[in-house]
This record gives C-alpha cells, sequence and structure tokens, in this order.
C-alpha cells in the first residue's frame, strides 16, 4: 500500500524584502491529486516549491504535513521528499555508478540496481563517466530520476523538461504519470506539456498581495 501524504497550507505567504511574491495561499495537496504550480517568469512557482520543502521559512502563515494519518514534523520532511529542481546540482566529481551509490544512503530508490536504475534514465552507456561529462539533458534525466524513482511519498519537481528532447519529455510523461496515481506530486511549470495531466492547478499570480 503506498503512503498516503497530504500537505496543508494556511494562508501562507512569502516575502523579500517588502515585495510579497504570493500572499494568503491555502490548499490541500495530497497522494493521487498531482498538481502544477503554474505561472510565468519571477511569479513565485519555485519559492512556493520551497517553501513547501522546507528550504525556506514563510513569512506568513502554516504549512503541515501528515503521513497516513500522523503529522510530520517540519525538520522530518526532507526525508519523505524528492526535489528535482535546476537550482540543485549534482556532485559533479562522482561518476554516475558512485552517485547512485552515494545518493541512495540518504534517498533510497525502488529500482535498487544501478545497472537497472541507469537503464530506466538511458543512460546505461555513461556509468563509468563523472556527472560533469554529461549533457545538460543526460544531467536532467539523471535529477529526474533519481527523484521519480525515489521511496520518497512526495515529489516535487521544478521545471522538469529544462534541456530534454522531444524523446526525453516523452519518457518523463510516461514516467510521472505513472507515479501520479501513488504519489504527492507538485510540478512548478509554465510548460503545459509539463502538468496538462494533473487535476489541479494553482496560478501563483492569484496570489499576489
Ligand atoms: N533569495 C531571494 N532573495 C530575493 N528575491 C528572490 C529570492 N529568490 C527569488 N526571489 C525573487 O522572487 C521572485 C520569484 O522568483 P521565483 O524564482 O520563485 O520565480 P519562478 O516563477 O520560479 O520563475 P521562473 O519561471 O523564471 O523559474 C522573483 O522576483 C525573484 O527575483
Amino acid at each position: 500500500m503506498p503512503s498516503l501524504a497530504r500537505i496543508e497550507t494556511h494562508t501562507l505567504g512569502k516575502r523579500f524584502r517588502r515585495e510579497w511574491i504570493f500572499h494568503r495561499i491555502s490548499h490541500r495537496f495530497e497522494t493521487g491529486r498531482p498538481c502544477a504550480v503554474i505561472g510565468p517568469n519571477g511569479s513565485g512557482k519555485s519559492t512556493f516549491l520551497q517553501v513547501l520543502s522546507g528550504f525556506m521559512p514563510p513569512s506568513d502563515g502554516t504549512v503541515s504535513y501528515q503521513l497516513d494519518g500522523k503529522t510530520l514534523e517540519s525538520e522530518a520532511i526532507f526525508q519523505h521528499l524528492a526535489l528535482a529542481a535546476p537550482y540543485l546540482d549534482l556532485i559533479e566529481e562522482f561518476t554516475l555508478e558512485e552517485l547512485f551509490h552515494f545518493h541512495t544512503q540518504f534517498k533510497p530508490l525502488t529500482l535498487t540496481d544501478p545497472q537497472e536504475f541507469l537503464e530506466r534514465v538511458y543512460l546505461e552507456r555513461a556509468r563509468r563517466k563523472a556527472v560533469y561529462e554529461l549533457s545538460s539533458g543526460m544531467k536532467q534525466r539523471l535529477k529526474l530520476g533519481l527523484a521519480l524513482f525515489s521511496t520518497a511519498p512526495m515529489v516535487f519537481l521544478d521545471e522538469p523538461t529544462a534541456n530534454l528532447d522531444a524523446q526525453g519529455i516523452a519518457w518523463y510523461r510516461r514516467e510521472i504519470e505513472a507515479q501520479c496515481p501513488h504519489r504527492l506530486v507538485l510540478i512548478a511549470s509554465n510548460q503545459t506539456y509539463e502538468y496538462d495531466f494533473c487535476e489541479q492547478q494553482i496560478a501563483i499570480t492569484d496570489f499576489v498581495r
């Protein structure tokens, strides 16, 4: 049975200095109800995901987390959350096999064999390459794979198809749609093809003060 995750925000707001980026967002996110956070460049999508991830404190309101009906402390949510985002870097000096072994000590994957994982992200031929030797699209498949195939019940993706070609985008859509029924999925995007399967949408510009 998949874990049932729930995140509830109550009048959540974030400002940098005196500028409110978003304000008074009250919403419930749940396993099986994928949600897209949409808006133009600079509107606050990444900021919203970072506040929900616990990377940034809110300026106003609250966020609460539940897993199978039990409240999670905000310090503990990181272990239950997988995030792939342009501002999160991979360790460039590791080979892909080394990265797999390092990463899975902290964030286990459903694919426990590195070979199987690298085949699933179409990087099996690069397994002895260092991360810095990969193209930007290859790195993006690696980042996405680490989030998509993690065992964490919550998965947040920011600009998931950045640098992916048409084949990569089709792969992303197949894999994310397979994950949606049994995980809490949140996608920050301004590309319809990254989120048009999401049953919920939050337009961040609706929450400007
Ligand atoms: N650490 C920070 N300090 C000050 N301002 C910030 C900080 N991070 C983001 N901002 C500002 O917050 C606003 C929202 O930025 P954010 O990156 O969340 O937008 P976005 O919708 O994700 O944009 P994009 O589509 O370009 O990725 C921008 O005006 C940005 O300059």
